[in-house]
């Protein structure tokens, strides 16, 4: 499958390192198992493009950490859209963590990656993401130390977003919404924001 001409606008610069992305999403990726066999034909409308709305929100130059990154989705997404951030990917899997620093080189890209998990990690990063790792709740458990005050987790969530916030204890001082985010031609994207206070 062929990526529209306005999923690519997002790209600027990095056109060829993103199709070079999706070329390895669909060989390497489901050779190895870290993609579905189905999702080859889904890899741009199902997968790239749910991962572009959430930086939108990413302000200018931040730290940026993608917890639970498997096979690189949203971070390398992430990093190839927005090459202002200093991005840092997570992940607990050996040959998932490979398989992301292959991506790394053979893109040459300057991203971090992090064996592990991410109540683990020492380092703090102004904005935290994540695509289908946990619910909320754990999500904003395991990531909470990470995120410095006044920086945020981003969370991408699909059509129950609203009914997940609501049933989700935030922790003291943060605050939380659901961003709708409706990009050109590109589906509508819902994003959990959970700010800490500053
Ligand atoms: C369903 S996959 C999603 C991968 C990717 N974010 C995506 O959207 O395609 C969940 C990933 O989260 C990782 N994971 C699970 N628990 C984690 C934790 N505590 N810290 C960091 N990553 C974790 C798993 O190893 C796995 O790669």
């Amino acid at each position: 499958m062929k990526p529209t001409a306005d999923l690519l606008a997002f790209f600027k610069g990095g056109e060829d390192q993103i199709q070079a992305f999706a070329q390895i999403l669909v060989t390497k990726g489901i050779e190895r198992g870290l993609i579905g066999p189905k999702e080859g034909d889904r890899i741009w409308d199902r997968h790239i493009a749910n991962c572009l709305p959430v930086t939108t929100l990413i302000p200018q130059g931040v730290r940026v950490v993608d917890i639970g990154s498997g096979a690189g989705l949203p971070g390398i997404v992430i990093a190839l859209a927005r090459p202002d951030l200093k991005m840092t990917l997570v992940e607990p899997l050996q040959r998932r963590v490979d398989f992301l620093n292959e991506v790394v080189i053979e893109l040459n890209l300057p991203i971090e990656v992090i064996r592990g998990r991410a109540q683990t990690v020492k380092k703090q990063f102004e904005v935290v993401t994540a695509r289908a790792v946990a619910p909320l709740e754990e999500l904003i458990k395991i990531s909470w130390h990470m995120i410095p005050r006044g920086g945020a987790l981003l969370a991408i969530k699909g059509a129950s977003a609203e009914d997940e916030l609501a049933g989700t204890s935030l922790k003291k001082g943060s605050t939380a919404k659901v961003h709708e985010i409706s990009l050109p031609n590109l589906p509508v994207a819902r994003v959990v924001e959970v700010r800490k206070g500053a």
